[in-house]
């Protein structure tokens, strides 16, 4: 997505651009807030850290998706910056995905637009120049697990509560063909048909083994993890590991782009039924009703 169709969207979510403030860390780096991404370079030279800060779960309001895509816009187009470790602000959760009011009791207007956003952060993590790392430090079902498993490398901590996984059927969903063919293309195809069709969430042990995640690490060594990894990667020229990346993952997204109308269509056709909106309106109950 364009910068300037980003920010347009903002301007249409009422989200002012003119907050964004930066700021100087303690060891003088610079480091970009918004809202709900914080950016922060790293003692790694050329390395950015994105946190995830839009509680209580991180889940991916249209909001959220703006700000995220065009923070990664701006660290692509800042030629200091060669990686991003991705991760969380909000403790014990990663992302809890697609923020489900988003997808609750609004127009087809409002579905169109919200899915393109999904649609095109996807499509901006998937094809980064940029060497991205999760660093996962908390539970991430569905759209959570989509942004974990479009970065080239995944560590999770070490904790049995966190689950990681595509859960849609759990909540009356399709999964969407391109979140499926990520997980394919991560964790190949019979794994995929279970997992998709039990809407299976994997603690890491599981997760590990499944080749969902390429490292499980104790909790507190997650981020420095990700920072060595990180440095292992920018060991390989850039123009080389980019156009490789690119050559594998091409035509993966490019069944999105060329479907990309289709696929909004098909969204809005799909939640708007009524019987996936009661579906979705149960699920959010239940998760009230859990607290109780
Ligand atoms: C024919 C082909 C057509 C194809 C069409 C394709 C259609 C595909 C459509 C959609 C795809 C969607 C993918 C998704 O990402 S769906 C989202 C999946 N996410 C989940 O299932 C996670 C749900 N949440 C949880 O399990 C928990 O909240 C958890 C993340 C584990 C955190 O638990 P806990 O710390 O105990 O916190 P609470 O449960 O109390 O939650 C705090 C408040 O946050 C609200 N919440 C939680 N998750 C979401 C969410 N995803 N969206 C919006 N809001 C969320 C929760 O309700 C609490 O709110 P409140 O305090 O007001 O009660």
């Amino acid at each position: 997505m364009a910068l300037a169709a980003g920010r347009a969207m903002l301007m249409r979510s009422g989200v002012r651009l003119g907050t964004q403030a930066a700021a100087r860390g303690g060891n003088g780096a610079r480091r970009f807030m918004n809202h709900r991404v914080v950016v922060e370079p790293n003692t790694v030279p050329g390395v950015a850290v994105i946190k995830f800060k839009n509680p209580p779960v991180n889940s991916l309001t249209l909001e959220f998706l703006t700000e995220f895509v065009i923070c990664l816009e701006k660290l692509e187009n800042d030629k200091t910056f060669r990686g991003v470790v991705l991760t969380s602000d909000c403790p014990g959760i990663f992302s809890a995905g697609l923020d489900l009011r988003e997808m609750c009791g609004k127009n087809p207007a409002h579905y169109a637009e919200y899915w393109r956003a999904v649609q095109e952060m996807w499509l901006k993590v998937y094809l980064s120049n940029l060497v991205l790392v999760a660093a996962i430090n908390g539970t991430s079902p569905a759209g959570g697990c989509l942004i974990a498993l479009s970065c080239d490398y995944r560590v999770l901590a070490d904790n049995p509560r966190y689950r990681m996984g595509l859960n849609e059927t759990l909540l009356g969903l399709v999964v969407p063909f391109w979140f499926k063919d990520t997980l394919v293309n991560t964790i190949g195809h019979r794994a995929s048909e279970r997992a998709l069709q039990l809407g299976l969430l994997f603690p890491p042990a599981e997760a590990l083994q499944l080749g969902m995640v390429d490292q499980v690490v104790p909790e507190d060594q997650v981020q420095s993890t990700a920072l060595s990894v990180m440095t292992q990667w920018l060991a390989i020229p850039d123009h080389v590991r980019q156009l490789t990346k690119n050559m594998i993952r091409k035509a993966t997204a490019d069944h999105l782009i060329k479907h990309q109308e289709a696929d909004i269509q098909n969204f809005i056709n799909f939640i708007s039924r009524d019987s996936i909106q009661k579906s979705l309106q149960v699920y959010l109950e239940n998760l009230k009703q859990k607290k109780h």
